[in-house]
């Protein structure tokens, strides 16, 4: 790996104006999608973004590969600013158009991300004249049948003569997967790319990914809800597993610290929450003292957590976690990390309407 990270993030953050209600005349509400991001994408990296639906794992992946306008904070590619390259302001190292050929995504429904009337050859010849179009027309057709094969959709020239429809959904998504490849890219955000295949085939995809990431020297940011998927993906690739909570990254880091020693009391939530990860004896109960998700138009103060964290403090309440370094990669954004911390001076945070629990039997 580079010194110079491929895709850097610097405290991004994406705030959308959300719609307000028919019968709300209050200012326009903001959604915090992403907020105060900082993250660095190595060459051959893969990092695994997990978290609660709406958290913001698609936004910063978009915004990752350029795809979504920050509205504050930096996102650089190889050093430049991918926004000023593609605004044309300051000193323009490498070319908009050059980025976005580095940068592509795989989406979750390959069946709508496919043109329904363009035979497979014709989706797969589309970016190679784009992109090389000085590349003969049998060299084209060699090149596609090279990667259909490499993907296991053989015989190759019966696959390149199909429609979508003719495709089951795991070959969609290797055709998509393929689409992106093509472009010869350093990066490929895979975009819940897994969720819609038959688990059975889940497996197969994500050993696919590995593969071609090695074959193709090629990056990889993968969004999943499944924390067991982002395991499997993260160790194999030696890569890393992304924890968003409301916007923010809170924990990051190598997978099997993660998963078996988790520093931030939201990723023990998650990890609760996953059945295959769950360890013997952990509780019935989510390690929560409040179940339910704030509203991101209107997160609370301090860490975002606090109002469901069974270790919160007051001092959780008035403060923002900075993100502490642990070393190897691992960060986390909960001051049980700094032994200095007023955290650790300060009263446990106390709900006036405790969470109703399930009785215990013995009393
Ligand atoms: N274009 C948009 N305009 C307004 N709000 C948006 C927009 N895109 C996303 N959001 C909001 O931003 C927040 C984060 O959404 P995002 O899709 O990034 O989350 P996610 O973690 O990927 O969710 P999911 O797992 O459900 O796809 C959500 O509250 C969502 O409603």
């Amino acid at each position: 790996m580079s010194d110079e990270p491929l895709v850097s993030l610097e405290n991004a953050e994406v705030h959308f104006e959300a719609e307000s209600g028919l019968f709300d005349f209050s200012d326009t509400d903001v959604v915090r999608a992403v907020d105060g991001v900082s993250l660095d994408i190595g060459e051959q990296d893969v990092v695994a973004l997990v978290g609660e639906s709406g958290c913001g794992k698609t936004t910063l992946g978009k915004t990752a590969i350029g795809l979504q306008r920050p509205t504050g904070g930096s996102v650089n590619y190889r050093g430049q600013d991918i926004w000023d390259a593609k605004d044309g302001s300051g000193d323009v190292d490498i070319p908009y158009n050059e980025i976005r050929r580095s940068l592509q995504i795989i989406h979750q429904d390959p069946g709508s991300s496919l043109n329904p009337n363009r035979k497979v050859l014709g989706t797969l010849e589309a970016p190679l004249k784009r992109w090389q179009p000085d590349m003969s027309s049998g060299d084209r057709r060699r090149e596609i049948v090279k990667m259909l094969e490499a993907v296991g959709m053989t015989p190759a020239a019966d696959y390149a003569g199909r429609y979508p429809h003719q495709l089951s959904g795991g070959e969609q998504q290797r055709i998509a997967l393929i689409r992106a490849l093509l472009m010869d890219p350093d990066l490929i955000l895979a975009d819940e790319a897994i969720s819609a295949l038959d688990v059975s085939l889940r497996v197969d995809m994500m050993d696919l990914m590995l593969e071609l990431q090695g074959q193709f020297n090629t990056s990889f940011v993968f969004v999943s809800h499944d924390l067991a998927n982002a395991r499997y993906l993260a160790s194999h690739a030696g890569g890393r597993i992304g924890v968003m909570y409301l916007g923010e990254l809170i924990e990051v880091g190598p997978p099997e610290q993660i998963i078996n020693d988790p520093q931030h009391p939201y990723t023990k939530v998650l990890r609760w929450a996953t059945p295959d990860l769950r360890t013997v004896g952990e509780a019935e109960e989510p390690p929560v003292r409040n179940i339910d998700i704030p509203d991101p138009k209107n997160p609370p103060s301090g860490c975002r957590f606090h109002t469901r964290c069974p270790e919160a403090r007051d001092a959780c309440m008035g403060q923002s976690p900075e993100s502490y370094d642990l070393g190897s990669g691992h960060r986390v954004r909960c001051f049980r990390s700094d032994d200095d911390h007023d955290y650790w001076s300060s009263p446990p945070v106390t709900d006036d309407e405790p969470t109703p629990r399930t009785p215990d039997p013995s009393t």
